[in-house]
């Protein structure tokens, strides 16, 4: 309880007289845990969302230049797309770049055990999923992320440029919202490079012999993404989309 003083301060505002509390702040606030379902509410997941970008943003902000890596959760070690993702990973920290990865199994852990291994930053940005996931054993800075959009921020904000290998859904949604930040000008200079030619040549033929022949994109559009089957080239032209 507080005195009837005449007077209280209750920061910047005084009060006085009748209008003085009978209880502080502080009090109301450690008295009583009060309703609950807020917790559950939009405007509190503001917070947290405002939460994981502070989060993200004071994490990365002092990374140096980094490259993100997509790819499959499946392709597990002996799988050629794994050995590969590994060479990718080394050759990157090799060029001066951290690697950034979405912190799972698959390649996302060969191209982190590729980095880590050959001395540098392996970051992995984890998301919170139905099932038990966790990071990489490999990752040696890591972000638990809720959300997915802001974890998608993370991979683009910190990044000089994307390389992804084969996939699933979650390697195309990351690609094709990569392709459409560069087409729309939301980012500039931002190299995109597609390793596994067998791979991604039949979508490749897709969007010129569907998308563009019904006039969805542009020609040009075709040329944001760069193909490739070698690790050393996909390093060298990310490099040199930036110099
Ligand atoms: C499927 C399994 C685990 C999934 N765990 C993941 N952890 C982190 N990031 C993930 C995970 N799954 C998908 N992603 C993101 O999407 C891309 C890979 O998805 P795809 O559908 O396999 O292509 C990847 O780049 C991540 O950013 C258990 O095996």
């Amino acid at each position: 309880m507080v005195s009837q003083s005449r007077e209280y301060r209750k920061g910047p505002v005084t009060l006085r007289g009748r209008k003085v509390p009978t209880s502080t702040t502080d009090q109301r606030l450690l008295d009583n845990a009060g309703p609950n379902d807020w917790v559950h509410t939009d405007p509190w997941r503001v917070l947290r969302i405002q939460a994981e970008f502070v989060e993200g943003f004071g994490t990365l902000s002092e990374l140096g230049p980094a490259v993100s890596v997509f790819g499959s959760a499946r392709t597990g070690p002996g799988h050629p797309t794994y050995e590969l993702a590994e060479v990718v990973g080394r050759l990157l920290v090799e060029a001066g770049y951290a690697v950034i990865t979405g912190g799972g199994p698959g390649t996302m852990e060969a191209a982190n055990k590729g980095a880590s291994q050959a001395g540098g930053t392996s970051v992995g940005l984890g998301i919170e999923l139905p099932f038990e996931a966790g990071l990489n054993e490999h990752v040696n800075l890591g972000i638990n992320f809720r959300y997915f959009f802001a974890r998608k921020t993370m991979f683009v904000k910190y990044a000089q440029g994307f390389i992804v290998l084969p996939g699933g859904f979650g390697t195309l949604d990351e690609l094709f919202e990569a392709i459409t930040l560069v087409q729309t000008g939301k980012v500039t200079r931002f190299p995109i490079v597609l390793m596994g030619t067998d791979f991604w040549a039949p979508l490749l033929d897709w969007l010129r012999a569907t998308l563009l022949e019904h006039g969805t994109i542009a020609g040009a559009d075709l040329d944001l993404v760069h193909l490739t089957d070698d690790p050393a080239e996909a390093v060298a032209f990310v490099r040199r989309a930036r110099a």
